[in-house]
């Protein structure tokens, strides 16, 4: 709105006295101050990042990565010619993690950032399937039946299975285990298995799937055999927790068997969103047909991601990270996350009415429950999470596909940027909505098909 022919109030412009335009393009422009108001006051109605305990994904950036991100919002990281240092980043990023993973060959081997871990572990399964390819092809046999095996996987697997003509050889949860295990493997593995995904954090439990128990049963397997089937770990989490925290899992490139990790840099790799990793344990392990050279961007370059252009501020933000925390300093803020985690699954518990699943000390920073059967409540953990929204937590309910028996369960993960003092709050307020739910039973309980569950 104009007054006296200049601007001078968001709310008094024309444009936010109407609806904006939602489903195409208006043919005038609007005032980009009053635009940017209405847009951000929409997003109001999100919930609030740092109580969000459903997500993997880092929440809390200090003030450092925002002008980082800034600084590097028009920059393409693929431009790596026009901006080497980016670049030169990138590759230190490699570099580091490759060591932190214990590469044999930490500057030698080969890998890349991703938009996250859902193309990080597509590329790892790539190159799984590349190699298998190739050594059938020498031995003269059909390579017409890949299949890969893994436990309870998330999401990008069973896309990475259909979109790549692979046969996904799951294995599902059961009443007394929830976790892929070596007997469970060799049930499944054969001469057609392009390799094995163990799981480092679980999606649905945050639990560690034991990828050196996986590996010397494959160990064995081969010496019966002959048949030497590769593992990629889809480290997503635990890939920047473990190294930190947990010295003593051997699950990486410790284990020769162990060809390529992926993981998260948004996750817990303490970087905004938008960065994954993907290292192989050795150059030779990704196959160079899948490595592609382009010189259309002012000089020969090399990439065998599956996106193409992408901000560099996540990858820079990753870079700052390493340096600014050190090992140190991700031990220190992982630690102090998973000492909340065990905290709320211990209050959780004392609560009386909960199974604590997974009780925060031994894998992600974190816990998980779920009812007791004998639970004299009048909701189910779906209500709960819902009744948990007025105060703003998020947290996550959904279903276990156990086989026999479904199961719900709730999840909270802990990530830097919440405290003890918030883990109270979240306690007190948890025993609120019970008590509220217990004196105002519902008409009717919300249920999985009601979609108010989380799908990640
Ligand atoms: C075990 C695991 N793998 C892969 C992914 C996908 O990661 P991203 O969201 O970075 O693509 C997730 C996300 O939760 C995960 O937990
Ligand atoms: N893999 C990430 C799923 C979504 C999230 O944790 O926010």
């Amino acid at each position: 709105m104009t007054l006296n022919g200049k601007f001078y109030d968001s709310y008094a412009d024309e444009a936010s006295c109407r609806p904006i335009s939602k489903f195409k393009l208006e043919d005038e422009p609007n005032d980009p101050e009053v635009i940017k108001n209405l847009i951000l006051d929409e997003l109001l109605l999100d919930g609030n990042a740092k109580q969000n305990l459903a997500t993997f994904c880092q929440t809390d950036l200090e003030k450092n990565v925002h002008e980082i991100m800034d600084k590097c919002i028009d920059k393409n990281m693929i431009d790596k010619d026009e901006y080497p240092q980016t670049a030169e980043i990138e590759n230190r990023c490699v570099n580091i993690i490759a060591d932190l993973w214990n590469s044999p060959n930490p500057t030698g081997t080969i890998g890349c950032s991703t938009t996250g871990s859902s193309e990080a572990a597509m590329l790892g399964g790539l190159a799984l399937k590349w190699r298998w390819r190739e050594q059938r092809k020498k031995e003269g046999k059909p390579t017409d039946k890949p299949n890969l095996i893994t436990g309870p996987v998330q999401i990008c697997w069973h896309k990475f299975a259909l979109y790549f003509d692979i046969e996904l050889r799951e294995i599902p949860m059961e009443q007394d285990r929830y976790l892929m295990t070596p007997e469970e493997v060799l049930k499944r593995v054969d001469e057609n298995t392009i390799g094995v995904v163990p799981t480092l954090g679980v999606t649905f439990t945050l639990q560690y799937e034991d990828v050196k128990s996986i590996s010397d049963a494959l160990d064995q397997y081969q010496k019966e055999t002959g048949i030497n089937i590769p593992i990629h770990v889809d480290a997503a989490s635990g890939g920047f927790v473990a190294p930190f925290i947990q010295p003593n899992i051997i699950w990486d490139f410790r284990l020769p068997r162990v060809k390529s990790i992926n993981a998260s840099g948004h996750k817990y790799g303490l970087s905004p969103l938008g960065v994954g990793w993907v290292i192989w344990r050795e150059k030779e392990d990704l196959h160079n047909d899948l490595v592609f050279e382009v010189d259309y961007l002012g000089g020969l370059m090399k990439t065998f991601t599956l996106n193409f252009s992408r901000s560099a501020g996540p990858i820079v933000s990753q870079y700052y990270n390493f340096i600014r925390h050190g090992r140190n300093g991700f031990a220190k803020i992982h630690n102090v996350c998973v000492g909340h985690g065990i905290f709320i699954g211990e209050q959780v518990s004392k609560l009386g009415i909960f199974d604590i699943i997974y009780d925060g000390k031994t894998g992600l920073p974190g816990v998980a429950w779920t009812l007791k059967k004998d639970a004299k409540v009048n909701f189910n953990l779906y209500d709960l999470s819902e009744r948990m929204k007025i105060r703003g937590w998020q947290v996550a309910s959904y279903l276990l596909n156990i086989t026999e028996k479904n199961i719900v369960i709730q999840r909270v993960l802990v990530r830097h940027g919440f405290s003890r003092d918030m883990a109270q709050l979240f306690i007190d307020d948890l025993i609120r909505s019970i008590d509220y739910l217990q004196k105002h039973p519902l008409a009717s309980n919300i249920d999985h098909a009601d979609g108010q569950s989380f799908h990640h």
